[in-house]
């Protein structure tokens, strides 16, 4: 438990920083789940860059298969094998994240989520998430390590931004004018999670989204 615990945020308009949203058996189960979500086939890889690149995050989506710059109902860009199913449980755990957070916005009723796993030097560069036809919010749920989360303005990848210190357990969305607000990872703090936690390190990140394709 916190001293002083970290309060409720609106980081932007349509932009809230919840802390401590997920319980610490919640955060368990989803770690267990990432586990599973992990494995071969269509686990756990680092995507290819346009450029030649590879991300140094590592990444399983499931309902629709990410990578640069698509989506695509199978592993295109790796072992060819259909994407793992959205579960239904944590589509309506998005739904209740959205609900408590923006309530003025539509029901919401993800089909994509992209979990991400971050090591001791693992990051995420500035960018906006733009490949899904939907406008709908993002859901974001962070397990494991602290991370500073940059989220920043729609226009660049530059200032005008905020370093909000995402930690296990804690929930963010970004919806309405903030939908595409440039955003990402510049570091994690290697070793700041719980050992309860069941993770033996790094930084989980799974984001919910609409792809509004079918
Ligand atoms: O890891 C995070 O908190 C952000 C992940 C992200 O921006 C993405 O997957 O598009
Ligand atoms: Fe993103």
């Amino acid at each position: 438990m916190e001293l002083f615990p970290r309060p409720r945020t609106e980081i932007a308009p349509g932009a809230v920083h919840v802390p401590e949203w997920l319980s610490p058996e919640w955060q368990r189960r989803l770690v267990e789940a990432c586990r599973e979500w992990a494995r071969p086939p269509a686990g756990l890889r680092s995507a290819r860059l346009p450029s030649g690149g590879r991300m140094s995050v590592r990444t399983v989506c499931l309902g629709w298969h990410w990578y640069p710059y698509r989506y695509s109902r199978t592993v295109d860009d790796g072992d060819g094998s259909p994407v793992k199913p959205l579960p239904g449980w944590l589509a309506e755990l998005g739904a209740r994240a959205v609900a408590e957070t923006l309530p003025d916005e539509p029901p919401f009723d993800p089909d994509v989520a992209l979990v991400n796993f971050y090591d001791a030097h693992a990051r995420m560069g500035m960018h906006q998430d733009r490949d899904e036809l939907s406008r709908s919010p993002v859901v974001s749920l962070s397990l494991g390590d602290e991370c500073v989360f940059r989220f920043g303005n729609t226009e660049n990848r530059a200032q005008p931004y905020t370093d909000v210190p995402l930690r296990s357990g804690d929930l963010f969305v970004f919806g309405g004018p903030s939908r595409m607000a440039y955003h990402g990872v510049p570091r994690t703090l290697p070793g700041s999670a719980d050992p309860g936690l069941g993770m033996s390190g790094g930084r989980l990140n799974i984001t919910l989204r609409e792809s509004g394709m079918s």
